[in-house]
């Protein structure tokens, strides 16, 4: 391997009982809420047709008409509580909430700089009621925080002068110093979800990136940090130079989901969702294709079922209200999770053939897989291959619990049939006990005695 002293200092999944806990969340939400949302993704009439919360660097709005939007920021009736009650109620394990996005306009009252909440009309700390509230219910808090501030005057997006490094330092300081307030004010914060880190000012700041690291985690011993934050000294991100992970998990899975176990690489991973196709911050009219409960739950189990976790975005209005189609999604993926969260929470990836009828996960450290079903076949025969070291001794209908006949096939794969006459219309869970079994040892010729 190639020697660097900025790359990863850790090879394959972090053990311990924080990052356990982070493993097996299966679903989470990311909420998008800032100056950007007063806009709506659209400026005197225009729709902007890229993503709302970027709509500060739309030609058609000048920078100084953005940056005063902070006088108007006053969401009265914002209920964290309600807020909080909704993302219980959808069974979310986990929140990343926006502290500062790329507009440099900080939701907490910062003191390093005067763009924060204290300088709009509402006044009041939302970072902090985001934090108490979410916590209250149990659901655990990790917070956003775009490197790249647009508004911050020592912001570079290279360092190609002097100045630029001379200013770039200032800026430095001024990011250690917004995190550990963070930090050190929101003490019940489990992690940290950095953005803004793909310019060249940041690739070439690996040293800084590492020391900044490992400073947070001296700060809060456990802290989770993903792969976004860090450069290695030669400004590789994510994989340093020798193709390791620099991180506790990967977040380059924006949007995206991957293919098959092979694009994993054995990290623990989290993907992050738009409902729209694009778009994170409140948009008036939104992105394309918005995606309905089923699809949504068809991605969560899609992420678990590959060992990772699933972030659904949301994006409230500037008052702190969620749009319908959002509040229906919730409620549904809700209503879903109610009976089927034992295939989602601390489950893993089974590593069983896939097949066409949905998504295997493992609960972990059991002896239970779980079939997520999205496609009934016409046969209402369900094909499944345990792996080698495995049968299966059950069939169960998660819901409902009835049992389910099954049929060897050849091959070690089995049918397993589902009761004639009922009709599905819903994505459904089987539950199969399995036991391990020893590996048959090849049938090898005889040793001469
Ligand atoms: C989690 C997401 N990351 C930000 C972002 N900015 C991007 C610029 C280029 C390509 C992808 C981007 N994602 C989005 O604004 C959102 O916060």
């Amino acid at each position: 391997p190639i020697p660097l002293q900025h790359g990863a200092h850790r090879t394959g999944k972090r053990m311990d009982a924080d990052m356990a806990k982070w493993r097996g969340y299966g679903l989470g939400q990311f909420i998008h809420w800032g100056l950007y949302s007063i806009l709506e993704g659209k400026y005197k009439g225009k729709y902007y047709n890229g993503a709302a919360e970027w709509i500060r660097s739309w030609k058609e709005v000048p920078n100084a008409e953005y940056d005063v939007l902070n006088k108007q920021f006053n969401p009265a009736t914002f209920n964290a509580t309600a807020w909080a009650k909704m993302a219980k109620q959808m069974g979310v394990k986990y929140l990343t909430f926006t502290t500062k996005h790329h507009d440099g306009f900080c939701l907490w009252p910062s003191k390093y700089t005067d763009y924060t909440i204290e300088s709009s009309p509402y006044k009041k700390d939302i970072v902090k009621e985001v934090v108490d509230a979410y916590t209250k219910e149990g659901i655990d808090v990790y917070l956003y925080f775009s490197i790249m501030d647009w508004h911050h005057p020592d912001w570079r997006y290279d360092l190609k002068t002097k100045e630029d490094s001379i200013a770039f330092d200032r800026f430095k300081l001024f990011t250690k110093n917004q995190l550990t307030e963070l930090l050190q004010r929101y003490p019940q914060t489990k992690g940290l979800w950095f953005d803004g880190t793909w310019d060249n000012s940041w690739k070439k700041s690996g040293a800084f990136t590492d020391s900044l690291e490992q400073y947070l985690k001296s700060l809060v011993p456990g802290l989770i940090i993903g792969s976004r934050l860090r450069a290695d000294e030669k400004g590789n991100r994510h994989v340093d130079a020798n193709g390791v992970l620099m991180g506790d998990y990967e977040q380059g899975w924006e949007r995206k989901i991957p293919k098959t176990y092979a694009d994993v690489h054995g990290n623990d991973w989290d993907c992050v969702m738009t409902i729209p196709e694009n778009g994170w911050g409140y948009a008036e009219k939104w992105m394309g294709h918005w995606k309905t409960t089923n699809e949504l739950i068809e991605m969560t189990a899609q992420c678990v079922s590959l060992g990772g976790n699933f972030v659904v975005n949301f994006g409230p209005k500037a008052d702190g209200s969620f749009r319908k189609e959002e509040i229906a999604n919730a409620k549904e993926i809700g209503e879903w999770m109610k009976i089927n969260s034992d295939a989602i929470y601390n489950c893993e990836y089974a590593g069983w053939e896939k097949q066409d009828w949905g998504y295997y996960t493992k609960k972990r450290g059991e002896d239970k897989v779980y079939m997520i079903v999205f496609n009934v076949p016409l046969s209402g025969s369900l094909k499944i291959k345990p792996s080698a070291n495995y049968v299966v001794e059950k069939a169960t209908l998660l819901e409902g619990k009835q049992q389910l006949s099954t049929e060897k096939l050849d091959y070690g794969a089995s049918f397993i049939q589902l009761p004639k006459g009922k009709t599905f219309v819903k994505p459904f869970v089987i539950v199969l006990d399995i036991k391990p079994v020893k590996q048959q040892e090849e049938a090898g010729p005889k040793a001469k005695t």
